[in-house]
């Protein structure tokens, strides 16, 4: 008998007074049905069983569109799955479910439903789920990918501490970012005014920032080591957001297969690690115990403080983990954020032109911008919120789980259920945002020309794991982008306008653009 694919009929019925539930077939039926029409050996029934049964959502579960059997929703998420679950949120409500190859997963969308979970029920909503690949690469160790618990507490407070010490809490520091601001602007400048990619320029400037917490030391621009691994781990941050990585993580057994992304993926991981492992033990020679001069001496300290601590989960791999998440997520965020900002700049002149006479008009006579100066300069921070709100450098969050049983707007979430959160669905939400698709600085400012925050701007996420370097970006992006338009005009080749769609990953980046830095009479 010719096997024929069986599919699972899930139908949303709408109760009375409440949200749409989720009426699965019950078991006994799926099991004749199943039976019956394609199957003849029990032992295929049973197996075929327990695919359908892994597709169920679980009782009180929010709705959602159909899976496939086997990789459920997997494939809708292969194009803007952001957008995509924007418009299933349409069909189902601002909060509703994807299988993701088993998975059952709720997703967030719209401000009021992201700050319903993430803010007034911040713990039960910070832990990360506990995926195949998570497991893999930093076996939910280090902070990023931290379980919600003494790991993640131990290693948050740390780095919170570190930051504070060796970074934004100093004004030594600003001084140092607005150092690093001239060595980026003078690279720029050996352009002499022709087309380049600002995205090595970018990335390098902006890392070092990190750098100089981490190691307490910059890395000059021509560093092709330290390039590289920034290279490679960038595009791992592109691959963990791709259909191999979601299908590895349903099917971890793929891992053996000799063709896929997801090797690429493991391959540079590997080589990351290794040259972490390398550098970190570079930094640390010439320690003097409880006189830290970086990050790495501080974890040290705090590593042998807690030897004989069983529980502790300061270790050596640990160090590198957070190491490795530290520069990655202080590197790849900041650096699209400018990238998209150049890019805007170019598009728009007269957007352009505005933040040009707002820099003059504030800082005169080609004084360097510090931080003083940003409340001045209303302008140029709506701009910048504007990029933020509009280009949603990290559309999904970082995935998160529940750390125990939760209930929402009638729904019943188990613990450890993972769930994504839309931020691009806030910063597009009608709700809140009039006419969310077009690129306008200006709601971001009152009639007086007064910058206004604006509610549901959530860029850095909510609750207890939102972003820890939201200050330490905040710096760096007005810092390096008023010291770029200072010095610069900025231009398109030709007036030709590069493609304005993303690079879909985790985080959303221009594709690769030429752009003319010219230097402004002043
Ligand atoms: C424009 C720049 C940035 C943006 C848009 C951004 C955005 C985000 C977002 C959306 C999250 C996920 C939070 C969640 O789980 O809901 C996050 C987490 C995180 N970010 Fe950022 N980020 C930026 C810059 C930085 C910088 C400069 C650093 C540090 C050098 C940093 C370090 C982290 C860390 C460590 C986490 C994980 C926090 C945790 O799990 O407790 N980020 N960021």
């Amino acid at each position: 008998m010719k096997k024929k694919e069986c599919t699972v009929e899930l139908c949303n019925t709408k109760r009375p007074g409440g949200p749409w539930k989720t009426r699965v077939m019950d078991d006994c039926r799926i099991l004749s049905m199943v039976k019956k029409k394609y199957f003849t050996t029990s032992s295929q029934v049973k197996k075929t069983l327990q695919e359908v049964l892994k597709q169920r959502r679980p009782q009180g579960f929010p709705p959602g569109p159909s899976p496939i059997p086997v990789i459920g929703n997997i494939l809708s998420l292969a194009t803007e799955p952001h957008v995509f679950m924007k418009k299933q949120s349409e069909i189902h409500g601002q909060i509703f479910s994807l299988d993701l190859g088993g998975y059952s997963t709720v997703v967030l969308n719209g401000y009021d439903a992201i700050k319903e979970c993430l803010y007034h029920q911040s713990e039960v909503f910070a832990d990360r789920p506990s995926l195949p690949l998570f497991k893999k690469m930093t076996k939910m160790g280090g902070l990023l990918n931290a379980k919600y618990g003494r790991g993640w507490i131990e290693h948050r407070k740390l780095a919170s501490n570190s930051f504070r010490y060796f970074g934004s809490g100093h004004k030594l520091f600003e001084l140092k970012i607005s150092e690093e601001c001239m060595f980026f602007v003078d690279a720029i400048d050996e352009h002499k005014g022709k087309p380049f990619n600002p995205k090595h320029l970018v990335t390098n400037a902006v890392s070092n920032i990190t750098n100089l917490i981490i190691f307490g030391e910059r890395f000059t621009y021509d560093d092709l080591e330290f390039q590289h691994m920034i290279e490679i781990f960038s595009e791992n941050v592109e691959l963990a957001a791709s259909c191999w990585a979601f299908l590895y993580n349903a099917f971890p057994c793929i891992e053996y297969l000799p063709f896929g992304k997801h090797q690429k993926l493991f391959c540079n991981a590997a080589k990351v690690y290794d040259f972490l492992l390398q550098i970190t033990e570079r930094f640390s020679q010439g320690r003097v115990r409880h006189t830290p001069r970086h990050y790495i001496d501080a974890y040290l300290d705090e590593l042998e403080q807690n030897t004989g601590d069983l529980g502790t989960t300061f270790s050596k791999e640990n160090l590198i983990y957070s190491v490795g998440e530290l520069i990655i997520a202080g590197t790849e965020t900041t650096t699209n954020t400018l990238r998209w900002a150049m890019l805007y700049m170019a598009l728009y002149p007269n957007i352009q032109e505005k933040v040009h006479k707002e820099i003059d008009s504030v800082l005169g006579n080609g004084k360097p911008p510090s931080m003083e100066d940003k409340q001045r300069m209303p302008y140029v921070e709506a701009v910048l919120h504007e990029v933020l709100r509009f280009c949603n450098i990290v559309p999904l969050g970082i995935f998160r789980a529940t750390s125990q049983d939760a209930l929402v707007s009638g729904y019943t979430i188990p613990k450890g259920t993972m769930v994504i959160t839309n931020l691009y669905s806030a910063h597009f939400d009608e709700k809140y945002w009039c006419d969310p698709g077009t690129f306008s600085p200006q709601r971001f400012l009152d009639c007086n020309g007064n910058f206004v925050r604006r509610e549901a701007f959530i860029p850095f996420s909510l609750g207890r794991r939102h972003c820890l370097g939201e200050q330490l970006a905040r710096m760096e992006m007005f810092l390096f982008f008023t010291t770029l338009m200072q010095r610069f005009h900025l231009h398109f080749p030709n007036g030709k306008v590069p493609s304005l769609s993303p690079k879909l990953g985790m985080t959303l980046q221009p594709l690769p653009y030429s752009i003319c830095a010219v230097r402004r009479q002043q």
